[in-house]
């Protein structure tokens, strides 16, 4: 079992509130990503529930059990460290049976653990070698292997691929992500990269200056982003963001901005400025002409190619649209030569609209079409 549950959990140093009362229930078997940009607190979180470091206020439960002041021994909890961690001058086996022979363990109970360990882990056939000898993604499977020798209810990792180059990075994520689904634990993982978070995550917490900005799945995050701030920071080029006003013109509730027109759905609404969010995967480009100025329903932009980008599956095409860069991603087989004047084009369904003051999102449901827009309740004050 791994349940944990923190509740109102803050921590401060100084006048600098690195956590400021954080609320969530982490279920046993999540693989919850703590994402956030740097110094929004993710590491001050973990250690509180690692135990490295006492609340301000706020308690922590772990299997319904208070821990918030546990010492970290208490807690059955695993650090698992980066690679380097490992002694270098023992070799795998010796290093599984360290936690369990300061523990006193007899020899033969601590053999026959490192072997299933080392069988659950498929490491089984690196048990005599040094961590010199092996692969980053075999040393990250051996520092997980230490940790579980002492049946841990969670395992914690703090940005534990941050060392490795890119390629090993990928393998090495693939492997954690396999680990978690064959082990069936909870862990709780940092790091600053939204692309770790949405490829191993079951749950990703998103923290900005220490707040709770949105609790979800990876998917829901990235359909559904809470705020501009989750908008912008979840995916890869990122969301196109611009101000526009949503207003109600010729029956339709519309969203207008300079070189724009989005018209939602037939009806009316309290005018209000909003954030308008598509993402460059939803963005269609036309040579201007070609298309209506004016949809039906959906979004289409008046805006001059500026720059084309070839990624080799694909090209991003940088477009100028009022003041405004926007960017769409779209097939390399189209050619879009710089300075062409085009229209960019989205389905009213692909688009995020964003209360500018607040910065949260608005939702809407298909059957309350052409009521108000509401604010998301979602989001923690
Ligand atoms: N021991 C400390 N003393 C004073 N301030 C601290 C201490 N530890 C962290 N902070 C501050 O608390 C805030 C959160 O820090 P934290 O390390 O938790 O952020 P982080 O999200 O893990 O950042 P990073 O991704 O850069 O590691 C930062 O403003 C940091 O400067």
């Amino acid at each position: 079992m791994g349940r944990l549950v923190l509740n109102q959990l803050s921590r401060s140093f100084k006048d600098v509130k690195a956590v400021d009362g954080i609320s969530l229930e982490v279920q046993d078997g999540d693989f919850l990503v703590l994402l956030g940009p740097s110094g929004c607190g993710k590491t001050t979180l973990l250690r509180m529930i690692a135990g490295l470091l006492e609340p301000t206020s706020g308690t922590l439960e772990l299997d319904g059990a208070d821990i918030t002041t546990a010492p970290s021994r208490r807690r059955d909890l695993a650090m698992v460290f980066q690679s380097y961690a490992l002694y270098p001058h023992l070799s795998v086996a010796k290093n599984l049976a360290f936690p369990l022979t300061i523990r006193g363990m007899p020899r033969k109970d601590i053999a026959a653990r490192v072997a299933q360990v080392a069988e659950m882990v498929e490491i089984g056939h690196l048990l005599d070698r040094k961590p010199k000898e092996l692969s980053g993604g075999q040393r990250q499977r051996v520092a997980v292997a230490r940790a579980l020798v002492r049946e841990p209810k969670a395992f914690l990792m703090d940005e534990p691929l941050s060392n490795l180059d890119a390629k090993l990075r990928t393998a090495t994520r693939q492997e954690l992500a396999a680990l978690h689904r064959r082990l069936g634990a909870t862990f709780i993982y940092v790091t600053h990269d939204q692309v770790e978070a949405m490829t191993m995550a079951t749950r990703i917490a998103l923290l900005k200056d220490g707040r709770l900005e949105q609790y979800g799945t990876p998917a829901e995050l990235y359909d559904a982003p809470a705020s501009v701030f989750a908008a912008g920071f979840m995916g890869s080029p990122a969301m196109n963001l611009m101000d526009a006003r949503l207003a109600s013109s010729n029956g339709s509730v519309t969203v207008m901005a300079p070189q724009l027109e989005a018209v939602l759905w037939p009806g009316a609404t309290p005018e209000r400025d909003v954030v308008l969010g598509i993402r460059p995967e939803h963005l269609v480009l036309h040579a201007a002409g070609s298309v209506a100025a004016a949809p039906t329903t959906g979004a289409a932009l008046r805006g001059t190619v500026e720059l084309t980008e070839n990624l080799g599956r694909e090209q991003l095409i940088h477009c100028r649209v009022g003041e405004h860069r926007l960017t769409a991603t779209c097939p390399r087989e189209q050619r879009w030569e710089e300075g062409a004047a085009v229209v960019l084009s989205a389905p009213a369904s692909r688009l995020h609209l964003f209360d500018r003051e607040s910065g949260r999102r608005l939702e809407w449901l298909e059957e309350t079409a052409g009521l108000p827009l509401s604010t998301h309740q979602n989001l923690p004050a």
